[in-house]
Parts: C-alpha cells; structure tokens; sequence
C-alpha cells in the first residue's frame, strides 16, 4: 500500500496542475467524492448535518460536502470554527453555498445552548476543521469544538484527517476528533496507518479526486504497513539440495556474569529463525552454563574480566569468528563496563558483515555516538525508547510525538537501520522508509522479549536477507509468534522463550 506524506501530497497536487487541474477542480471532487461516501454509507434525505468548516482547504472541501448534502435533501448547518475561509478556493465554496438554503453559523458569534441543541438532532456530523495542515495540539477553543463532536451520537465523517491528529506522525491531541469514518482524499497518509491514530479514523475509504496517474510518477511511499504478504514474500524457501553452509554463520557476542540469560535467548532465537550456524562468543562460565540449552550453537568460551563480563584480552579470538560470519549480533546481556566500550568499538570497527547491535551494545554507542561513522558494515540498532533517548539524547516525550521524524533522521545520517521498539515498533529503514509493526502484544511487556527479537534478525541476516528485511520482517515474526505464545499461556504468563517456542508455528503456517 503506498502511503504518502503531507509534503508528498502537495507535490502529488502540484504535479497535478501540470495536467490541467485546478485547485479549485480538485476541491470540488474532493468535496463530491466525500459526498457520494456519506450517501453511500448512510439515509441523506431528510437527515440532519452539520458541517464544521475550518478557514483551509480542509475547510473548503467541507463547504463543498455541505452544499452536496443538501442538494440531496438533508437539513445543512455550516459552522465556521474560525471565521470566513482564508485560501481562494475556499472562498470560491463559500460564494457558491451562500445563496442555499444553508444555514451559516460563526462559532464564536453563534449562542453555545443553540449549537448543543442542534447537535443533540444531528444524524451526520462532517469534521473538516484541520485536515494535512494540521499539526501540534489544539488550542482551548478547538478542544472545545472537538468535545462538543465526540459528545454526539451522530455518525462522525472526517474529510482526510480527524481533526487534531497530525498527518505524517500520527500524533493525536487527547481532545481530537474520533470519526467512525475517515475520507482519504486521493492517498494513504501516514495518520491511516499509525498504530497511534488508527483508531481515530473509523472507517478509512480513499476517494478518487481526479489526479491524474502521472502526478504520482517518481513518489515513492516512504511508510510501509508490514504484513504477511510483505514478510513472507521476501524469506525463500529453502531448498531441497541446500545444506547448513547455505543458511549463514552468525557470530552472537553477548552474556555476562550478570546477565547469562541474554545471551541464551538471543542464540535460541537465532537458531530458531533457520540460521545454518550459531557460535556464542562469550566468557567461559556464560558458554558452559548455556551449553545444556544451546545443544546446537558452536561455543567460543572467552576470558572474563574482574566483572564478571567479556574481557577485552578476548578481542584476537573474536575478530577471528568474525572472519568465516555471514552476521553479527553484538550487544545482549553484554554489561557495560570499560572493557566491553573497547571491545564494541574495536569490533564494529573491523566488522564487515551486516550487524546487529542490542541492549548493551546500544548502552556503549551512545557513549561514542561516532563510532558508527567509522564502520564499514551495515548496521541494524534494536533501542527501545528509553535506548533511543540515550543514542538521540532526546526525551522520550519528544520521541513519542515524533519517534517517525527523528528515527529517519538518525537512520539517514548514521546510515544504519534503525527498530524502534515499543508497543508498535517502528523501523527507520537506511533506505529512507519506515516499516510498521503491528504484531505483539503487551505480555511481551517483559525482561527478554527484545533479546528473542534481536537474535530473530541476526538470524535472518545471517542467512543473507538484506538487514532492512530482515529488521522489519524480524519484528513482524516476533510480534507473531508472541501473539500465539499469549493464546497458549496468557499475557500474562508466557514468558520471553516461549516466544521462541511459537516461531516455527508461524514459519508452519506460512510454509517455510
Ligand atoms: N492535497 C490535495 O491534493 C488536496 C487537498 N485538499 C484539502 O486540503 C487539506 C489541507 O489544507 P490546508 O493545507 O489548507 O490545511 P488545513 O485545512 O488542514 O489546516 C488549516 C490551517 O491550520 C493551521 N494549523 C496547523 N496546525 C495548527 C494548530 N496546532 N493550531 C491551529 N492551527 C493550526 C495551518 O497553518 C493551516 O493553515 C487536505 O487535508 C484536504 O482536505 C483538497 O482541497 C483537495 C486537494
Ligand atoms: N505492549 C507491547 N506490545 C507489543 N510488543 C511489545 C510490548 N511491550 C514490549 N514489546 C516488545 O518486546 C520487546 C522488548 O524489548 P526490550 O525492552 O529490549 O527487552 P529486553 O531488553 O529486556 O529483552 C520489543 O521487541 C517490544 O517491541
Ligand atoms: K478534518
């Protein structure tokens, strides 16, 4: 599905006068195209609508649904939430409604008991206060408006964009409309498909409003919904003559004293995501405790520091692996401690396969956030938020309104790839899109589940799937197979490795 951002609308748009249409053109189809929605959807004749109308083009395609309306028999008030309309084809809407037999009504001029009256009769509310424009929160007196909409029991249709949410990240002022169905003029936008503000919008129907095909030449959507079809279009399957050199050799240096489970998990997971070998490089005491779990990995036991962690002397042995890996995942469980900052450094530095870098490995870049210019290999970072907030020093807060925004931007100029864990995470692919993730669930809430992730694309990457696939298509398997590890143990019983469990029903069920 293509989605296309507020800027890439209006290039689309300008594109399109190229072609012989107008503005004014375009508003009209948008306007009728929503019309024709509404009447599709839902009794017209008779009904009774209001139109909130805002002073943009947002404002203006709601004149046109207004005047539509009523031409097909329903009872039309519009309320101009700020005043006369500001663009010229606005405008123009409002020259061709006024001689109608509709009612115009100034919010600010208007009596609020009226207002309350007329709404509590409304059957059709059409929300074009803010579409594209919109961004940030909404002030007092919208908030106001919104709540007197989300008070209703009307039908609440959105022309484009409920108001309050910001299109390209989703972002919903906690007064924002909620429509039970939202009008997408012409594309997807990211607000469509955001986990965040999906269910602000109801019902999402495109409607066609007559751009041309070839306005949209050369614009390439940069946000993509993950599903099945998009994962399992790119895992092949394996071949009959195929032997356990051709599934890949990941090096996984993980697990400390302190956190030997890491670094089981994340080996586990690896496996279990059809890599063809699986070494864990990690201190002797970690290798020998893990061995009765990880029957199929290859053991490199390493020196151990006073901390009980990798140490650094281990570095000679560890660039040796990395020679004959296909794929490293450096970072689970590692500790943070002087030796293992020297150890990352060193190791990202000579790396020349794809890598995968988690929880601690994340921890110690952020103290040398340069490292990653001095790299000459792909990387994927795995941070969750609060280690996306050490590696961007932003505050989650600001991460959460825009998490979309600055995770390209970090992935562009580290050119590496970027999974923003969460409850709907998000990759920042090097290849300038955004990969949505809509699978998992909250008992996945727990201390591991990001280890199982991480060895799921080290796993993938190993076997040689390009790292942007194998990050988007890991975080897909892995909300997957936690979602039948819930309906097996419950949310909140299952446990991270029963993640890893559920992985093969999921490759089962897709024929791999
Ligand atoms: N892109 C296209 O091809 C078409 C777009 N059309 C409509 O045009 C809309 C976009 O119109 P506009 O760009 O005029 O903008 P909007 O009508 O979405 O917004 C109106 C104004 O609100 C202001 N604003 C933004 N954030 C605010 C905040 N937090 N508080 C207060 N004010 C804020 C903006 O400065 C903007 O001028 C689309 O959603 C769509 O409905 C249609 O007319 C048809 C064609
Ligand atoms: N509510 C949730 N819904 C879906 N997935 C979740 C939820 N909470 C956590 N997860 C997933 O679980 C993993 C947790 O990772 P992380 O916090 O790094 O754990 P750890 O480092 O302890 O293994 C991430 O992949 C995250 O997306
Ligand atoms: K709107």
């Amino acid at each position: 599905m293509v989605v296309v951002t507020n800027s890439q609308m209006k290039q689309i748009e300008e594109n399109s006068l190229k072609y012989s249409m107008s503005m004014k053109r375009l508003m009209e189809n948008a306007g009728s195209a929503a019309a024709m929605f509404i009447r599709r959807t839902m009794e017209v004749d008779g009904k009774f609508c209001t139109v909130f109308c805002g002073r943009g083009n947002n404002g203006g395609d709601g004149l046109v649904v207004a005047r539509k309306l009523y031409e097909s028999g329903a009872n039309v008030v519009v309320v101009l939430t700020d005043g006369d309309p500001a663009t010229d084809q606005a405008k123009e809407m409002m020259e061709l409604i006024a001689p109608m037999d509709v009612a115009l009504v100034y919010y600010e001029k208007e009596d609020p008991a009226y207002l309350k009256e007329r709404l509590e009769a409304t059957d059709i509310i059409v929300d074009a206060i803010y579409g594209t424009g919109f961004h940030g929160q909404l002030d007092e007196k919208h908030r106001k408006i919104c709540e007197l909409i989300n008070g209703t029991t009307a039908q609440v249709i959105a022309l484009d964009v409920p108001s309050g949410v910001t299109c390209d990240t989703g972002f919903a002022d906690e007064y924002a409309v909620i429509a039970d169905m939202t009008i997408a003029f012409d594309s997807y936008k990211p607000l469509h498909v955001l986990p965040v503000s999906v269910g602000y919008c109801g019902e999402i129907k495109t409607a066609d409003i007559g751009i041309p095909p070839q306005a949209h030449e050369g614009i390439e959507g940069q946000f993509i919904l993950v599903d099945n079809e998009f994962v399992f279009s790119r895992l092949p399957k394996r071949r009959r003559d195929s032997h356990k050199g051709s599934y890949g050799k990941l090096l996984n240096i993980a697990g400390s004293q302190k956190y030997m489970g890491a670094a089981i998990l994340s080996t586990m997971a690896a496996m279990r995501a059809g890599a063809g070998y699986v070494t864990l490089a990690s201190t002797k005491e970690v290798c020998r405790t893990a061995l009765p779990s990880l029957l199929e990995a290859v053991m490199l036991p390493l020196k151990q520091g006073k901390e009980g962690h990798i140490s650094y002397e281990s570095l000679p042995e560890i660039l040796e692996a990395l020679e004959n890996s296909t794929a490293l995942l450096i970072g689970n469980g590692l500790d943070v401690t002087q030796d293992t900052c020297r150890l990352v450094y060193e190791v990202l530095k000579n790396a020349k396969c794809p890598v995968i870098v988690d929880g601690d490995g994340i921890n110690v870049i952020s103290r040398n956030i340069d490292i990653l210019k001095q790299t000459n290999c792909n990387i994927v970072l795995t941070p969750h938020m609060k280690e996306l907030s050490r590696l961007t020093t932003l505050p989650i807060e600001q991460l959460k309104q825009d998490r979309y925004t600055i995770g390209a931007n970090f992935a562009r100029e580290y050119g590496c790839t970027v999974v923003m864990k969460d409850a709907y995470t998000a990759t920042a692919g090097a290849d300038g899109r955004m990969y949505i993730n809509t699978t998992g669930n909250a008992g996945m809430a727990k201390a591991g589940s990001g280890d199982v992730l991480a060895g799921i694309i080290g796993g993938l990457a190993a076997q040689g799937i390009d790292l942007v696939t194998a990050a988007a298509a890991g975080a897909y398997l892995h909300g997957l197979a936690g979602n039948y590890a819930a309906c097996k143990y419950s949310q909140y019983g299952m446990l991270p490795r029963e993640i890893i469990d559920q992985l093969p029903k999921v490759f089962l069920h897709n024929d791999r």
